[in-house]
């Protein structure tokens, strides 16, 4: 069975170097637990703000782990120190711009200063990797997106298209809990779910 496989990278000086505890990758496996309701398996990654070691890490998951999505927090700012995303396009085959788009027009709902962050969805071979602002809470605010008391969806969470972009790719299909994020595909890719 093909399993989806899901890497996570938390891209920190300080919680790298145990001044502070990681709170990305539990932040992380918090939402995807909360939102698929495919079965997947996580390889989990902390480094440090290290452009050569990101994109080390980047190539074992995909190249090694054969990971299929691959999200990593951190390091996306203007900062000397953040390289997360030119390490990240520095091991792309193909860039995905439309989610470093969506993600800071979510972003700007919550914070003015989305606009600082650099950060992009590429694909290396058949793998999707997205970079997530640093906050552990703009984990689920990118992921989820924005809805109003009632549920109804503002803006919709990038989550909402990896599930199809992964189908395209040729990976495993992915099911999402509704409550969280539903899955946008076309009516031609979806699975007969009358059952
Ligand atoms: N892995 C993490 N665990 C807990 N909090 C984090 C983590 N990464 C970032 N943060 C918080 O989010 C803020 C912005 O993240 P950013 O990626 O810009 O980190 P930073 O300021 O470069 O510091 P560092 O790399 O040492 O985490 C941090 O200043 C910190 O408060
Ligand atoms: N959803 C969301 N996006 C966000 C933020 C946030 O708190 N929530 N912080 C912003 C800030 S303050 C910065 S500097 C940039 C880059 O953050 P990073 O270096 O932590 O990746 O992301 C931005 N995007």
């Amino acid at each position: 069975m093909n399993t989806l496989r899901i890497g996570l990278i938390s891209v920190s000086d300080r919680a790298a170097n145990g001044i502070y505890q990681d709170q990305g990758i539990p932040a992380l496996e918090a939402w995807l637990s909360s939102a698929l309701t495919t079965p997947f398996i996580i390889e989990t990654r902390l480094v440090p703000d290290e452009q050569p070691l990101i994109e080390e890490t980047l190539c074992e998951l995909v190249d090694e782990r054969f990971c299929h999505l691959v999200l990593t927090t951190g390091g996306t700012g203007p900062a000397r120190r953040d390289v997360t995303p030119d390490a990240t396009l520095a091991v792309a085959d193909r860039l995905m711009p439309g989610f470093g788009e969506q993600m800071r027009q979510i972003s700007l709902q919550f914070v003015p200063t989305a606009i600082l962050s650099r950060q992009v969805g590429v694909i290396r071979k058949q793998s999707l990797i997205l970079n997530l602002p640093g906050q552990p809470k703009s984990i689920k605010e990118t992921l989820e997106g924005l809805k109003d008391e009632n549920g109804k969806v503002q803006v919709a969470g990038i989550f909402a298209s990896v599930p199809y972009c992964i189908q395209l790719l040729e990976g495993p299909w992915i099911e999402t809990n509704p409550q969280v994020v539903a899955a946008f595909r076309p009516k031609s890719a979806r699975r007969d779910t009358n059952s």
